[in-house]
């Protein structure tokens, strides 16, 4: 209290004897392992992306919706040998509850939309952007969390809704500079897949597995991927037209293999009938070796890729009509999209398209002797009632500290508060731009 002598620590009086603290130990100042700090530059990046993908999912009608970045394991233990399986982040809390960082956003989507059941009204379009963590042996070095957007439609059987998930990235890419001549989408479906080992009755409950192994040709050894196969029920014949297949990449070669009454085929060709009625065909490409890496998509299929060739996947996305059913729910349909953010910030940075984004403020308030701290805090006050913002000199530093802090934040205006114009109930107010000054009075400041 303001009448005792007590040292608070840094800069109390020479007579109380030093408050005693735990004996210092060096800590690591550095985040976990495959984290990251957003300090103030990072963070207005972050914020400008995110402030991007937020008003493209408000633009096209989508609510925002969040979930606990902890989530139940066993809303991630799929059997088909999926990476993002291998690598949860997954520990038992100390309730003894199988509990994981949740490594991607769509199964806590669902799981939501099962617990509102009959009280919310279809379609959903909902958009979040969450945290998502992955653990990973630092042998590669790679990151361990990334943040991703995602937008979802519950309820829309059609292709219409994959065709308004792809237009609302398209527009994403717009707005933040890039064309298609930067990035395009490979487009496909995995009815395509299903169609094949159908043909050579590979067991259903095998669809899910066989997605993954395919979705890691060019990722693994061609003859990896053939032995994987094998030991998914695969015969040499199934496999080779199976590959045979995925290195179709016209929608005419599609159907001289499979036939022109397949859902497959019907699928794609809306959607790309939609491309072009919305004015986007040029940005997607039919390519069938796209599966994605989840098991649960049994539709369409897309990704965003740079036409350069040197990034992973921007984002992706697909059609999962059966993922509320393994949740015990009824099965609605479902399709939606993930896009991280970490490659479109390389890409942009490649581009030279990430913007400038300095701080500002419109004020920085100080005061020309100590007994006016309180003034120059009314005065600070008395602006920011009226909506603007202020950088109050808290200590009693030299002009010259005060104009150099002004630069750095990229002040519009100093406002001094010196004892002769106080008491003429004014201040004085240099526009930093242009160095013009004047006196004014406080009540007239605006
Ligand atoms: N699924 C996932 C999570 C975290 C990172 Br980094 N990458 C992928």
């Amino acid at each position: 209290s303001a009448n005792q002598n007590v040292r608070t620590g840094r800069s109390g009086s020479a007579t109380a004897p030093p408050v005693e603290h735990d004996t210092a130990q060096k800590i690591d100042v550095n985040p976990p392992k495959g984290t990251r700090d957003f300090p103030p530059e990072e963070m207005r990046l972050r914020n400008w992306l995110f402030s991007n993908f937020r008003e493209v999912s408000q633009q096209f009608g989508f609510e925002e919706v969040d979930f606990p970045v902890l989530e139940s394991e066993a809303l991630y233990i799929r059997k088909a040998g999926e990476e993002i399986r291998d690598q949860l982040y997954c520990f038992e809390d100390r309730g003894n509850r199988r509990v994981a960082l949740r490594p991607e956003l769509t199964p806590s989507l669902a799981r939501l939309v099962i617990q509102k059941g009959k009280s919310v009204s279809l379609p959903l379009k909902w958009f979040a952007i969450g945290q998502c963590w992955r653990y990973e042996r630092m042998t590669r070095g790679r990151r361990r969390e990334h943040y991703q957007w995602n937008m979802d439609i519950i309820g829309v059987p059609d292709v219409t809704a994959e065709a308004e998930l792809i237009s609302s990235i398209i527009t994403f890419f717009k707005r933040i500079g890039l064309t298609t001549s930067d990035v395009g989408f490979k487009v496909s479906s995995r009815k395509v897949l299903q169609e094949v080992l159908r043909c050579y009755s590979v067991p259903e409950n095998m669809f899910g597995r066989v997605c993954i192994i395919i979705d890691k040709i060019g990722k693994i050894p061609r003859d990896d991927i053939r032995k994987d196969l094998q030991s998914a029920d695969m015969s040499e014949v199934a496999i080779e037209e199976l590959l045979q297949v995925l290195s179709l990449n016209s929608l005419e070669k599609l159907e001289e293999k499979l036939g022109a009454s397949g859902e497959a085929l019907s699928d794609l060709k809306q959607l790309f009938s939609l491309a072009e009625k919305y004015g986007y065909s040029e940005w997607l490409q039919f390519d069938a070796s796209i599966v994605r890496g989840l098991a649960y998509y049994t539709g369409i299929v897309f990704e965003g890729f740079d036409r350069e060739g040197k990034l992973r996947a921007i984002c992706g996305g697909g059609r999962y009509d059966r993922l509320l059913s393994t949740f015990g729910g009824d099965d609605l349909p479902a399709c939606g999209f993930g896009f991280g953010d970490a490659v479109i910030l390389e890409l942009l940075k490649e581009r030279g398209l990430l913007p400038e984004l300095n701080l500002q403020v419109e004020n920085i308030v100080c005061s020309l002797d100590q007994e006016l701290q309180g003034a120059a805090s009314e005065v600070a006050s008395v602006l920011r009632e009226k909506g603007q913002s202020v950088d109050l000199v808290l200590e009693n530093k030299p002009l010259k500290w005060v104009f150099k802090r002004a630069a750095r934040i990229n002040a519009r205006r100093l406002i001094l508060v010196g004892k002769v114009e106080w008491e003429k109930g004014m201040v004085n107010v240099k526009t930093l731009s242009t160095g013009e000054q004047l006196e004014i009075k406080l009540d007239e400041l605006e």
